[in-house]
């Protein structure tokens, strides 16, 4: 066997699994079929969760310097009347800004020095998968360079992140089920000379006439993005003499360079099945998405994230049964977040005139009512390899003895047992114990209503008073992904919570 992991694909979302399997040790191989990195932005924005991910890999703070902070969402309409006003949380559930626009070259430089730096992954690029075959404890492939010469690869789990276009979903021959939203866009991209005046750093002009949006995309780079009618001179419209005039009114080129312009066409989709055998299918290979969130990329993460201690745990010699939960789990999520992406891309780029100007009304009513809009919350993890729970357990500020930071890098991204005090763990048998430390895990033990029997950990940031207040648990246990298994209400459930994790890993 040459790997324990063939990744198809070197985006962010290849980018990621390779580091996260990497880090832990395991034989990894990606093949790519272009040469260099992209070096051109596509995603526009990362979240609080996407950083928690990059700061259990190390690069968060090596992120930055290719971010700005989004602090909020905004649409105005053709008139330049604000319609919506959201701000951001500041920090988000995961302890880091709620939302970063970014470069998405600097992101992927910095993930791709990460990758490189892993003594125990192999990048390929500049090689093409023409071929998969499975065997009941491998699967091969066969690439071939850029020569024509032709080699196989043998490894014991594949996962495809080769995009929506990719040979790996293809290999898959999944069923694809469309939303049936499609939109075609012009996205220009801009390095900026200089800061402008004026120039929003995000807006969605729901202009029936002309729905554009303009986000900033990192400390020296704005995106515009202009929606097309379905009869436009595509050739035409990507030409430089024909996008300097759109943005006119914001900034000419003595301000900026134009980098990229692309005509795109936003797709809404969803492949049934995400593993075959011994291969799956991860980020856009899975599914597609419109832009309106920023979620596309960041949903490709998620599965990298929810994968790589699976694929992890499966090369130990648990089930493979456990890789089923990974489509259970983040399917659902994924089309809830496609379904608002929709719902919200339709009302921000209708056209019929008189249905915008309702919608103007309707929501210009609200502002002043100061109804604020709710703030959008992602679903929890369901079925799958979750007890009670599924949601993303947070991340704030703690102090342990010898130093204060965020919680993670403290208490680490292990399985974990969180506990209010040392009492909630004290129905916990000897097996119980042994069988933990088996798994690998560890417990974060708070003091937060007594200082009796309180553990080295204390909640400076407040996050997990609030936490177990809210929930009423005095325990939790927590997967390697930060997503809840489940909480104990009592200390006398966590015995019985641990036995059912055990139990479904094939431990008990
Ligand atoms: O490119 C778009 O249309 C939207 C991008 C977007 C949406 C929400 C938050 C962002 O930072 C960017």
């Amino acid at each position: 066997m040459d790997y324990d992991v063939a990744i198809v694909g070197y985006g962010p979302t290849g980018m990621a699994l390779a580091a996260l399997l990497g880090q832990r040790g395991r034989k990894v191989i990606v093949l790519e079929r272009y040469a260099g990195l992209y070096n051109l932005p596509r995603a526009a924005a990362f979240d609080d969760e996407t950083m928690r991910t990059f700061q259990s890999l190390g690069i968060a703070e090596a992120m930055l310097p290719g971010t700005n902070i989004q602090k909020g969402y905004v649409w105005v309409n053709g008139q330049d009347e604000v319609l919506l006003d959201i701000e951001y949380d500041n920090p988000g559930r995961c302890g880091w800004p709620a939302q970063y626009m970014m470069y998405q070259p600097h992101l992927e430089d910095v993930m791709d020095r990460k990758v490189r730096g892993l003594s125990s992954v192999t990048l390929r690029q500049g090689v093409k998968v023409v071929g998969i075959t499975q065997a009941d404890d491998s699967v091969t492939l066969t690439a071939r360079a850029d020569d024509g010469s032709e080699s196989e690869i043998t490894a014991r789990w594949l996962v495809g992140c080769d995009g929506g276009n990719g040979y790996v979903r293809e290999h898959l021959d999944g069923a694809l089920d469309d939303y049936g939203f499609f939109e075609n866009w012009l996205v220009c991209d801009f390095e900026m000379r200089h800061a402008v005046p004026g120039l929003p750093s995000f807006r969605q002009v729901c202009n029936p006439a002309q729905p554009i949006s303009i986000v900033n995309i990192g400390p020296k780079h704005h995106r515009f993005s202009f929606r097309l009618e379905a009869g436009a001179d595509r050739d035409a419209l990507v030409k430089p003499e024909n996008v300097w005039p759109r943005v006119a009114a914001f900034f000419g080129q003595n301000d900026a360079d134009l980098i990229r312009v692309a005509n795109y066409t936003f797709r809404s989709c969803v492949v049934d099945h995400w593993r075959k055998g011994r291969v799956l299918l991860a980020g856009d290979a899975a599914h597609q998405m419109p832009p309106f969130l920023a979620q596309g990329m960041v949903s490709g993460i998620r599965d990298a994230r929810n994968l790589a201690w699976k694929l992890d745990m499966v090369l130990s010699g648990t089930d493979a049964a456990l890789l089923d939960t990974y489509q259970t789990e983040r399917e659902p999520h994924v089309r809830f977040i496609i379904e608002k992406a929709v719902e919200l891309g339709k009302v921000q780029t209708m056209r019929d005139p008189e249905a915008a100007k309702a919608r103007d009304a309707r929501m210009i009513a609200a502002r002043k009512a100061n109804q604020k809009p709710d703030k959008l919350r992602y679903p929890a993890l369901r079925g799958g390899l979750i007890a009670n729970d599924g949601s993303l357990f947070p991340q704030g500020v703690v102090s342990s003895p010898s130093r204060t930071a965020l919680f993670d890098d403290i208490a680490g991204t292990g399985w974990l047992i969180v506990a209010k005090g040392e009492d909630a763990l004290a129905a916990l048998s000897e097996a119980d114990r042994a069988d933990w430390a088996a798994l690998g895990g560890s417990e974060a033990v708070f003091g937060l209503s007594s200082m009796v029997g309180a553990g080295d950990l204390w909640d400076t940031g407040g996050v997990y008073t609030r936490w177990f207040d809210e929930t009423g648990a005095v325990a939790a246990i927590i997967r390697p992904d930060s997503h809840i298994y489940g909480t104990a209400p009592q200390a006398g459930d966590l015995p019985a919570l641990l036995n059912t994790l055990l139990a479904a890993l094939g431990r008990r």
